[in-house]
């Protein structure tokens, strides 16, 4: 089960801290190229630094995409770079109809080879079948999203006058879960949210962006959901330093992360 990579991986450095592994051409450093060359220089060296702080990495699909397949190839790279104890979520949002969605299934889990991946729950169950039948991968179902505009669908009111999000909460937790290799991706911008998911659903494994560039509160994820909450921070490491020096720079940032928590674990 994935998800004990993920316990494991937590525990031996201990942290919960997954860096998000989504390389902007224009915001590399200045010493880099501008290219896929330059993404895989990046990303090696990313991992480098902070491999012995982090609990997962989180590459964002798009990022790869943008470069077509140089960026496919970048993106095969970077997964290799990454030591094989700890996992990788791949950012893909995935979910079509049950053809389409295996064919998306296998390009992640056998092509890519990752051990986890985020799904859209939005076409329902057959749209997520083939990820769910994988019981060796997690799936992180959006739920809470981190932006502001997550408002206009996952907050509408439901008949019994609950929002939207947390129904998808009650359908990954009561009826997806069937291999117990679900979570849920619940954005750090809505602490109060993810505490009242958290509440109702606490077995569920949490994937929370949206700290640092978007301006979520670590201590508030952290007092809304503890352990459960595997927390991404990617534009605020990755670009701490536009410098030769900026794995350093994304080190040290990774390192504050890990302070309070620790403090937190270990009083
Ligand atoms: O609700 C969501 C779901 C996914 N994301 C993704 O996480 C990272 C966040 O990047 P930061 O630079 O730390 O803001 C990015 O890949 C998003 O696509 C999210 O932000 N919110």
């Amino acid at each position: 089960m994935v998800m004990q990579k993920f316990r494991a991986a937590a525990a031996s450095n201990r942290s919960t801290l997954c860096i998000g592994l989504d390389p902007d051409l224009a915001r590399l450093p200045e010493h880099l190229t501008r290219d896929a060359a330059g993404i895989v220089q990046f990303n090696q060296a990313i991992i480098e630094a902070t491999s012995d702080l982090v609990c997962a990495y989180k590459p964002n699909i798009a990022f790869y995409e943008a470069l077509g397949s140089a960026g496919w190839q970048a993106l095969k790279q970077t997964i290799a770079s990454i030591p094989g104890h700890l996992p990788i979520i791949l950012d893909a949002k995935r979910g079509d109809i049950g053809s389409t969605a295996k064919a998306y299934a296998s390009a992640a889990f056998d092509e890519l080879g990752v051990d986890a991946i985020t799904l859209s729950p939005y076409m329902g169950y057959d749209s997520l079948q083939p990820f769910l039948e994988r019981a060796d991968k997690t799936c992180f179902i959006l739920c809470r999203t981190s932006n502001p505009g997550g408002d206009d669908v996952q907050n509408l009111a439901l008949a019994n006058g609950e929002p939207l999000f947390l129904k998808i909460a009650e359908l990954v937790a009561e009826r997806w879960n069937g291999n117990q290799n679900c979570g849920l991706v619940v954005g750090a911008t809505y602490p109060s949210e993810i505490a009242t998911i958290h509440q109702r659903y606490p077995e569920l494994p949490l994937l929370v962006p949206g700290v640092g560039s978007q301006g979520g509160d670590i201590g508030a994820v952290l007092a809304a959901a503890g352990e459960q909450a595997i927390i991404n921070l990617s534009r605020s490491v990755l670009y701490a330093s536009s410098t030769s020096s900026f794995a350093e720079a994304a080190r040290d940032v990774a390192q504050r992360f890990l302070a309070p928590k620790q403090a937190l674990n270990h009083p």
